[in-house]
């Protein structure tokens, strides 16, 4: 990339979240994440190039020196913190406004400061040259989110020892007007190691996508949630992207009977990817942390299933890392008021506990070295306050899971045979968004978290209305349900 030659119309809009706006290069495997300001404080927000640069090389070596080695060096992709000149971000800005989700207007793209993150292009494969068939590849784009319920003897609240957090959340939500249906996908079906479990799981992030699940094709985004909350989301179409991947060219099959068969082939290779290791040991799951009560799965399934996931394989890195939050934030907020009067006794000590970085080899030794006892010590205190910083991050991180057929004389390191018949495909997963939580957010952590709980409670208990609609709508069947998908036209 020459930076000095930088020109809009090589790049397009990509996708973005709450922080960061992201546009892909028309013609290479790369994208540009750039910062995101408030609208309301733009102005007085912004910062100076010397500032924002430092921040996107902090995402860098947070990402490099801490999430690196906790995750696993194969599924992360360093990024470089870049200055581009300033006529060419202020034209990218105007070039890709028109595209971006209404819902998401309520910040604007960094312009001011030129500095930006260059990443490879996830959705796409890096080494497709092993694939001879020229269909684009595929890229599935999950957010997990948190994969396990509190066993903290802090937690205060029965409930949270029982329907996990993501549950609980959505129907705060909805009451808030963030999405207009629940999802009924439950993160700890996804991180069960159980394959139906995890089908059923993949099976509700396709129904109800919300911001955690996404489809590109040859690098365009060809499933997500609309804007138009209100539109239920077309399977059918779907499908007819996917078919020429998931079922042979002859096949006669057609109409709601294909789209069953291709959307289950793709459930099939998203789990085959995520459980994908090539270490044999399993990690075993502890039972009472895997089983949400909020879950629709019929409860024999629940109880009756080996809990593991193979080591190392991505799920597995996730939830470990996760895990790092071990006194939930109930108990961390004592040990964050410690923190706290320490660092008024002691302002100058911010820097040497690496409060708000730097992010190096030290701040990872911080959180690998922590006490496992409370010694009254400011350096327990820090030391969680760092882990459950780490553990925010992989709570809130994604998956890119990229797919491409391949032939049958392809040799290659990855591949995923699902069924010897039935096409044969070459896969990368990686991590992205491993951003750093800022320090400060840790008060507003534990505020949402009681609102959270406080609503659930309030509003679920003892009557689970919302729910209840919900499936009537959809024609799925609750109790019994298999990992088979139904189609119900409405
Ligand atoms: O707090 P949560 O669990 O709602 O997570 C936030 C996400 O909401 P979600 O529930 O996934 O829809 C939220 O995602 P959306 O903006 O809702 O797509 C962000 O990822 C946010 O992170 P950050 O503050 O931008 O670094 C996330 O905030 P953090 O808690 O990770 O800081
Ligand atoms: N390296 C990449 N390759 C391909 N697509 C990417 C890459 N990085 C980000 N994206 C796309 O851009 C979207 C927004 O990026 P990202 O999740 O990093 O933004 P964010 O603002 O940090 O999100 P959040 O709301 O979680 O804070 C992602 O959901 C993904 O679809």
């Amino acid at each position: 990339m020459e930076l000095d030659k930088m020109d809009e119309n090589d790049w397009k809009y990509h996708g973005e979240g709450n922080k960061s706006l992201v546009v892909s290069n028309v013609q290479h495997a790369r994208v540009l994440r750039l910062l995101k300001y408030s609208t309301e404080d733009a102005e007085n927000s912004h910062k100076t190039t010397e500032q924002a640069f430092r921040h996107i090389q902090n995402i860098v070596d947070y990402s490099q020196n801490v999430m690196k080695p906790l995750l696993g060096e194969k599924f992360i992709h360093n990024g470089e913190a870049v200055k581009l000149p300033l006529d060419f971000v202020r034209q990218l800005s105007l070039k890709v406004q028109q595209e971006r989700p209404e819902s998401r207007c309520d910040k604007v793209m960094d312009t001011f400061s030129g500095c930006a993150l260059c990443l490879p292009n996830l959705t796409q494969l890096s080494s497709c040259c092993c694939c001879r068939e020229h269909r684009p590849p595929l890229c599935i784009e999950i957010k997990p989110k948190c994969g396990f319920l509190p066993s903290s003897r802090h937690v205060t609240k029965e409930i949270k020892n029982q329907v996990c957090r993501f549950c609980m959340h959505q129907h705060f939500k909805l009451a808030h007007g963030k999405w207009k249906r629940l999802s009924r996908y439950c993160p700890l079906d996804l991180f069960s190691g159980n394959k139906q479990r995890m089908s059923l799981a993949i099976k509700h992030l396709i129904e109800e996508p919300q911001n955690n699940f996404k489809i590109f094709k040859g690098g365009e985004c060809i499933y997500s949630c609309k804007d138009d909350a209100d539109v239920l989301q077309d399977l059918d179409e779907l499908a007819q992207h996917l078919r020429p991947y998931f079922l042979p060219s002859g096949s006669l099959m057609n109409g709601h009977q294909s789209s069953k068969v291709v959307l289950n082939e793709l459930i099939q290779v998203i789990v085959s990817a995520l459980l994908s290791s090539w270490d044999p040991r399993k990690t075993h799951l502890s039972e009472g942390r895997v089983r949400c009560e909020a879950s629709l799965l019929h409860r024999d399934l629940l109880r009756n299933t080996n809990h593991c996931l193979p080591k190392d394989c991505v799920l597995d890195k996730i939830l470990g890392t996760q895990m790092l939050d071990n006194l939930d934030i109930e108990g961390l907020n004592p040990l964050f008021k410690r923190v706290e009067q320490h660092l008024q006794d002691f302002p100058k000590e911010r820097s040497s506990l690496q409060i708000d970085g730097p992010y190096t080899h030290s701040f990872l030794e911080k959180i690998q070295k922590c006490p496992t006892e409370d010694d009254g010590s400011i350096e327990y205190a820090v030391g969680k306050v760092h882990q459950y910083r780490v553990a925010m991050t992989a709570k809130d991180c994604s998956i890119m899971i990229t797919i491409a057929t391949c032939g049958e004389e392809d040799g290659l390191d990855q591949s995923l045979e699902i069924q010897p018949s039935k096409p044969r495909f070459t896969y990368s997963v990686s991590i992205l968004d491993l951003d750093p939580k800022p320090y400060e957010s840790i008060p507003h952590q534990s505020r949402l978290d009681s609102k959270i709980v406080n609503h659930y409670l309030r509003s679920t208990l003892p009557n689970n209305q919302e729910l209840t609609n919900q499936s009537v709508f959809l024609g799925w069947d609750r109790e019994g349900e298999d990992c088979t998908l139904v189609f119900h036209p409405v």
